[in-house]
């Protein structure tokens, strides 16, 4: 056993393979309704004399006279006789010791060089708990810090004769079954109330989501409350506690070892399907070695995110301590501080209030002190925030509560933040009365997704090839060989061929290509089914028809993509129809184009009225409870009442949301989305379909696979790839999608392909063929010639007529123009910005408008944020370009428009090009133009990428070329007389 010291129980020095994830706050969210808000947490957060520091004390939290009665009747004597005394008085003071280190500990665990030096990569994680030599020692105090706390907890609700919570609160049920998540789960809102050693939240994030370690700790601290408890003469023997056996029984229960099981067990085959044994057995190898793969390659990409966002954390500039007088609240918050324009940091502010939004979402609202005003700042809803308690100044901040923006406050003071913790969480509750500081990271690690796609394999693998298991011909599909699934169909257990589409479908509406993909999808009894297509092949378009057509034929549809914009872009094509649509996310994520649809939106219309007799009701009872607050069990009445209400408030919700999406034919979610509880608890779907599939890693597939009979996977692998930070977990494969990976199974038996595309004039088109379809990517007639002219009330002008354009920054004769450098984003993103191609992308966004192109038909795409925050920034000072979509190329997959502009940035003498040089990234870019295509570049950087330099030669082959200067057609004056560029 590494590091920690085994307790008596033994069960710790038992391995684990894999490390656990994160929890969701939809898991927390359960775990806490379990934890108990003491009374001295009302205010300024949990006491840390109950919680991190010291043992419980006689004074332990026992809400109710019963309560207090039960615990008193099962205390024994207290010591008596000098010797105890001596004792009592021995071990008090060593309590007062040990809590003055503990508390002192939260400020001044400094760690050392070493220490500070751990990479989180490095940190090997199996079965053995990790100890001072992996994790040092500050960490291992933060640890020790949070499971004190939770084992106080888990005391007290025994002396307060909440047995039966204790199973809960051990995770065992719920989540149990996979590995001691909900143990893990349980563990996270205590653990993150203790401040995190300064320097090494990374090594924290990584070493609270390891179930040995932490259950090592949580032992020991239990012993030792009890110990304490026994001391103090509260308890008799400590052994004999219910929390004490509780925890014995689990350390040795089936659960508790697999959690701790130092490689995955071989489990007894069953083929659900009925297919031999033997067969059966390769397959479950094949997934077995598939899980373990995968489980390893997301921990290194977990670990790379959690070093950036730990770099992160470290590059937020704090003040100097001594500066805290030259820079009062007022300056900070009113002057618009330096660092606060540049990092995106609100310093300054108080917790108002707190609510719970629908879905269990903990809406936080902040305000800046004073009557001061919110600072500028680049903050927008859905942006990952962590949220930190410091001091006025914005020093000394403690450890990071990951949330996101909810909304900015039209008053210009607030800020509503959905954090992962809530009211009466220890770590929430900490933020109370202070002072609080809001940063925006960028890379925040994501640990909910990390911890779903963790359990999604863990389920593929404990599931995959059982019975129940409704996806389970999915699995046999993509883990079986050819032989086993041709054996499948000959034995009538799954069928490959066409459903008959006679009457169903319009057939002068769609290709052949099309109508197959059709028909394939409709059949109730093929498993899978992989329908590729080049851009504008008609996915999008085809999948709507699909989800219309299994619907009518009795289905219930799970529809997911790996973004949120390529969920609403789906949402945004079913609207109108007659279909039952549930959209289901974070609404801070959801475009405010589709939230009607949306769970939320749903819900809160169905309760409005149930709402406003529910504040009705209550508000009634404050006024009640104001008017006996000298009557102390007329108060408690109605506090009773009170809590009921609420109680009754929650449960109508509950209900509400089940009814909406029992009723609901299609459901919509990210892929991890699909992971909500609200989702996972309804019955399987007959069919999922994931859209944009190329772009998913595998694990998160298997999130909405698992939940469905059959699946359909949409997508182009010659599009965007998954975004993965690590190399290492890149060339591991993490990178390559379920779509691509399905695609060369069984000699591409499983797939479809569409080859017609209705989207783009041929010029464009040619292009993406030639480069990234062997040439096989044909247009319909129908738009191989439109032009931007052939539209409604636009003019003939030559831009018009252009289907290709290049704007190059560089004069003909090779040098630069003024101003159209690249720069490097000072934030710390490390993204580019240009503020040359800024401007003449707006010169050409006036050409296209006063040719009279509509400001809705026209698209900006940059792949870099920095530029395309810069180009929002510019095209806002004119209302006539209001309707222009600005957007990363990545975000606008899935998306078209008449006329794409595309700033490039990259300007430099190296010729760098950074990830322009992604040929999916500007296959996507290219391929949202319908008639009309201006790339802005500097064309001697982006000549060194010969992929670039391919399509600047297509340009100028079937194009035009223009040397374009910034501000050269009027600059800032263009609104009012437009300079429009003659037919030439
Ligand atoms: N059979 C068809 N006849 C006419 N127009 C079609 C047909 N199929 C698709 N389209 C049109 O082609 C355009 C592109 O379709 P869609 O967006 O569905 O393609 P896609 O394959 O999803 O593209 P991408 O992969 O680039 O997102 C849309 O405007 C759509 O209406």
């Amino acid at each position: 056993m590494k590091g920690a010291v085994c307790c008596s129980c033994g069960a710790a020095a038992l391995g684990s393979a894999m490390p656990l994830p994160l929890p969701s706050p939809s898991w927390f969210r359960a775990s806490y309704s379990q934890l108990r808000v003491h009374s001295n947490h009302k205010q300024g957060g949990i006491s840390h004399s109950a919680s991190s520091a010291g043992p419980l004390s006689p004074s332990l939290p026992i809400r109710t006279a019963a309560g207090r009665a039960r615990a008193s009747a099962a205390l024994p004597p207290p010591l008596a006789g000098p010797r105890a005394k001596r004792k009592r008085r021995k071990k008090q003071k060593e309590e007062a010791a040990a809590s003055a280190t503990a508390e002192g500990s939260e400020e001044e665990c400094v760690p050392s060089a070493e220490e500070a030096s751990i990479s989180v990569g490095a940190v090997y994680q199996n079965g053995d708990p990790l100890g001072r030599r992996e994790l040092g020692k500050c960490v291992v105090r933060w640890i020790s810090q949070g499971m004190r706390s939770m084992a106080s907890d888990f005391a007290s609700a025994e002396l307060q004769g909440e047995f039966s919570e204790l199973r809960q609160r051990l995770g065992v049920g719920h989540g149990a079954s996979i590995g001691g998540l909900g143990f893990v789960i349980r563990a996270q809102p205590y653990l993150y109330a203790v401040p995190m050693p300064k320097g090494l939240e990374a090594l924290c994030f990584k070493a609270c989501t390891h179930y040995p370690t932490l259950f090592d700790h949580f032992q020991r601290e239990l012993r030792d409350v009890l110990q304490d408890l026994q001391r103090q003469a509260v308890i008799t023997d400590w052994r004999a506690t219910q929390s004490w056996m509780l925890l014995k029984d689990f350390a040795n229960s089936a659960q508790h070892r697999a959690a701790v099981r130092k490689t995955p067990q071989s489990k007894a085959v069953h083929s659900g399907l009925g297919i031999e044994l033997k067969k059966a057995k390769v397959m479950l190898k094949k997934i077995e070695d598939f899980v373990k793969q995968m489980s390893d390659l997301l921990r290194i990409e977990r670990d790379a995110e959690l070093e950036f966002t730990q770099e992160e954390l470290n590059a937020v500039p704090t003040p100097e301590s001594n500066s805290d007088l030259l820079k009062p609240i007022e300056y900070l918050v009113s002057h618009g501080q330096a660092q606060q324009e540049q990092c995106d940091t609100i310093c300054n502010l108080n917790v108002i209030s707190s609510s719970t939004g629908l879905g269990g979402l903990h809406l936080v609202l902040f305000k800046v002190e004073g009557n001061n005003r919110l600072p500028p700042t680049t903050l927008s809803p859905g942006d990952m925030i962590c949220v930190r308690t410091c001091n006025s100044s914005g020093a000394g901040a403690t450890s990071c509560m990951q949330g996101f923006v909810y909304n900015l406050g039209e008053d210009g003071r607030s800020i509503t933040v959905a954090l992962e913790s809530r009211h009466g969480d220890p770590t929430f509750s900490k933020l109370f009365g202070k002072s609080i500081r809001i940063d925006r990271i960028q890379g925040l690690a994501d640990s909910l997704t990390y911890e779903r796609n963790c359990e999604a394999l863990m389920l593929l693998q404990k599931n995959g090839l059982q019975k129940r298991n409704p996806s389970i011909a999915v699995v046999a599909s993509l883990f079986g060989d050819k032989e086993d699934i041709m054996w499948l169909e000959q034995n009538h257990l799954i069928e490959w061929g066409e459903s008959k589409l006679d009457g169903l479908v319009k057939k002068e509406k769609f290709d052949d290509s099309q109508l197959k993909a059709i028909a394939l999808g409709l059949n109730k009894k093929r498993p899978l089914l992989i329908i590729q297509g080049p851009p504008g092949t008609g996915k999008t378009r085809l999948l709507k028809e699909l989800i219309t057509l299994a619907v009518q034929q009795g289905e219930r549809v799970l529809v997911t993509a790996p973004t949120n914009a390529a969920v609403d872009n789906l949402v945004e094509r079913l609207y109108d129809s007659w279909l039952n649509i549930v959209r289901v996310g974070n609404p801070a994520r959801i475009s405010s184009t589709v939230s009607s649809k949306s769970l939320e939106e749903i819900v809160n219309n169905r309760l409005s009225d149930f709402k406003k007799e529910f504040e009705r009701k209550k508000s009634d009872l404050r006024k009640d409870l104001r008017l006996c607050l000298k009557d102390d069990s007329l108060a408690a009445g109605i506090r009773q009442l009170l809590k009921q209400l609420g109680k009754t408030l929650k449960k109508k919700e509950k209900e509400t949301i089940k009814e909406v999406l029992s009723n609901a034919q299609v459901v919509l979610s990210t892929n991890t989305g699909a992971a909500d509880p609200v989702i996972r608890r309804l019955d399987s779907f007959d069919l999922v379909i994931i859209d944009e599939a190329g772009q998913a890693i595998e694990p998160s597939c298997w999130i909405p696979i698992l939940q469905g009979k059959r699946c359909i996977l949409a997508g182009d692998q010659c599009q965007l790839a998954p975004v993965i930070l690590s190399r290492k977990a890149l060339e591991g494969g993490l990178g390559m999608s379920l779509l691509e990976r399905a695609s060369a199974l069984h000699d591409g038996w499983l797939t479809t392909r569409l080859t017609i595309q209705y989207r783009m004039h041929d010029a464009i088109a040619s292009w993406a063929s030639k480069e990234m379809y062997e040439g096989l990517l044909k247009s319909s007639p129908t738009v191989s010639s439109h032009l931007l002219v052939d539209s409604p009330f636009v003019k003939v002008t030559w831009i018009t007529q252009c289907p290709l354009l290049l704007l190059d920054t560089r004069m003909p004769y090779g040098s630069l123009y003024v101003g159209c450098e690249e720069h490097l984003d000072p934030a710390g993103t490390g993204s580019f910005y240009n503020e040359g191609e800024a401007d003449i992308v707006v010169q050409h966004v006036f050409n296209l408008i006063y040719s009279g192109v509509s400001p809705t038909a026209i698209a900006v795409q940059s792949p870099y944020i920095a530029q395309v925050q810069l180009l929002r920034d510019r095209l806002d000072e004119y209302p006539e370009a209001s309707g222009v979509e600005v957007a990363t190329v990545d975000s606008f997959q899935g998306r078209e428009a008449d006329a794409v502009i595309i700033s490039m940035v990259r300007s430099n003498t190296l010729g760098a090009v950074g990830f322009l040089g992604d040929s999916r990234r500007m296959n996507v870019a290219v391929t949202r133009a319908r008639k009309h295509v201006a790339v802005v570049c500097d064309s001697s950087t982006i000549c060194h990428n010969t992929f670039l330099a391919r399509l600047l030669r297509h340009i100028r082959r079937y194009g035009r070329v223009k040397h374009a200067e910034p501000g050269s057609f009027g600059g800032s004056g263009m609104g009012s007389s437009p300079m429009l560029p003659s037919i030439s």
